[in-house]
């Protein structure tokens, strides 16, 4: 555990990690590509580790900054830790294997839903095996149609999984109700970085064969940036270095947001700075971006009056996240309460006290940031957790304070 010793203000500056997201995208591309890719600016984190070990797992020479493939895919055993963006898109790549591979979990990973995705590929003549969560048995080796219907209510990276696996044999994708849908542009981004051909009709993708990627440079991390530029809103002034103002990444809208609550947003050519200003809460649909939900919740508990965050799939996470805020938030005092598909939080004197994450990264985060404007000092549990997207996250805060 760690303890959180609140602070007046904060004024200082600190780097954005590269993103998760592209990071896995370039690993997965390499392994689908013929020859090597190099990979610069990887982020090196639990997440990213599953998705570098699946790669090699399905039979690619690989490092953090270079995936050397022959283009073909040898069936594996894969263990995606609690990685929910590996184990999706390695069963997809799992289909192109001639033969079985089994994709696994841990903890929280194996109640995580993978029941469209499933259909997708049963749709597609692929053979699988599993009660709808992991462990996933796929058998690969012959997909015998061309085009696809896909339920994106849950998660998007059941599209981004049929996308991927599309660049190699060619597919046609047809989205419901899709969730999350900025993913979709890393996903159309990081293909176009490979060569890959993507035609849009509506809401469907046409995917065309054909995959050479050569070079990715990972761009920072909104949603780790996320976090420090909310401490920014609340406490005094934070520069997060290493942003890109163009990308498309759904994280990048806490700029948006921040301003909508009151905050004070300038940008450089390749940085982010936020200043605190008198903030009023609001009412936000975090669908396309629900990496968002538990951070801007603490920016609820101290905003003006009431702020109402809804995003139903946050429930299928590394833990229910509507739930674990919830709870925690009301026990450090705040004015909170839980809905069928989000939270209403008003601005709260927040006390410290034990804080319990769940293992969630993003919620042990948020609260950090909660408790240092609460009275007294709290104690995160399990404060490891972290290591799952941004391990350097306790350095960079210390840093920050000590400024
Ligand atoms: O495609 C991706 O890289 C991700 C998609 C999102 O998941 P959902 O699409 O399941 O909401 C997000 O929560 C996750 O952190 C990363
Ligand atoms: C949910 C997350 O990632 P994943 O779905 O890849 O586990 C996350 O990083 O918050």
């Amino acid at each position: 555990m760690i303890e959180i010793t609140p602070v007046k203000t904060l004024d200082g500056k600190i780097r954005a990690p590269p993103s998760k997201s592209y990071t896995h995208r370039a690993l997965f591309l390499g392994l689908l590509s013929e020859g090597k890719t190099k990979i610069e600016n990887p982020l090196i984190c639990t997440d990213t580790l599953a998705t570098l070990n699946a790669v090699r797992a399905f039979g690619a020479r690989a490092d953090w900054n270079f995936v050397e493939s022959s283009g073909e895919v040898e069936p594996a055993k894969i263990n995606a830790f609690e990685s929910g963006t590996t184990a999706r898109l390695a069963i997809g790549i799992g289909a192109l294997a001639d033969g079985r591979s089994v994709i696994d979990g841990k903890e929280s990973l194996r109640k995580r839903p993978m029941e469209p995705l499933l259909r997708a590929l049963n749709d597609l003549g692929v053979k699988t095996q599993s009660n709808g969560f992991l462990p996933v048995r796929v058998f690969g080796g012959e997909i015998r149609e061309d085009y696809v219907r896909v339920d994106g209510s849950i998660s998007s990276q059941f599209i981004t999984a049929l996308l991927i696996l599309g660049a190699k044999v060619g597919l046609s994708i047809e989205v419901l109700n899709p969730v999350s849908k900025p993913y979709l542009e890393i996903t159309l981004r990081t293909l176009k970085w490979a060569n890959v051909k993507v035609e849009r009709d509506d809401g469907i993708f046409h995917v065309h064969q054909g995959v050479k990627a050569d070079h990715f440079s990972i761009p920072g991390d909104y949603s780790s940036a996320s976090f420090f530029l909310v401490a920014g809103a609340i406490f005094g002034k934070v520069r997060v270095e290493g942003l890109d103002k163009e990308d498309v990444q759904a994280d990048k809208l806490i700029l948006d947001l921040l301003r909508e609550f009151g905050a004070e947003i300038r940008t450089g050519k390749d940085y982010v700075e936020v200043e605190r200003d008198e903030l009023v809460g609001q009412e936000v649909d975090c669908r396309d971006f629900p990496d968002l939900f538990p951070i801007l919740a603490v920016l609820g508990a101290y905003s003006e009056g009431k702020t109402v965050l809804r995003a139903k799939h946050l429930r299928y996470k590394e833990s229910d996240r509507i739930r674990t805020m919830a709870l925690n938030l009301a026990k450090m005092g705040a004015k909170v309460k839980e809905l069928d598909d989000g939270l209403i939080i008003s601005k709260s004197e927040l006390r410290g006290t034990v804080l319990n994450p769940q293992n969630d990264h993003r919620i042990a985060m948020a609260l950090t940031i909660a408790a240092l404007g609460a009275k007294g000092k709290s104690l995160i549990l399990n404060e490891r957790c972290v290591e799952k997207s941004y391990p350097n996250f306790f350095k960079d805060l210390r840093g920050l304070i000590d400024q």
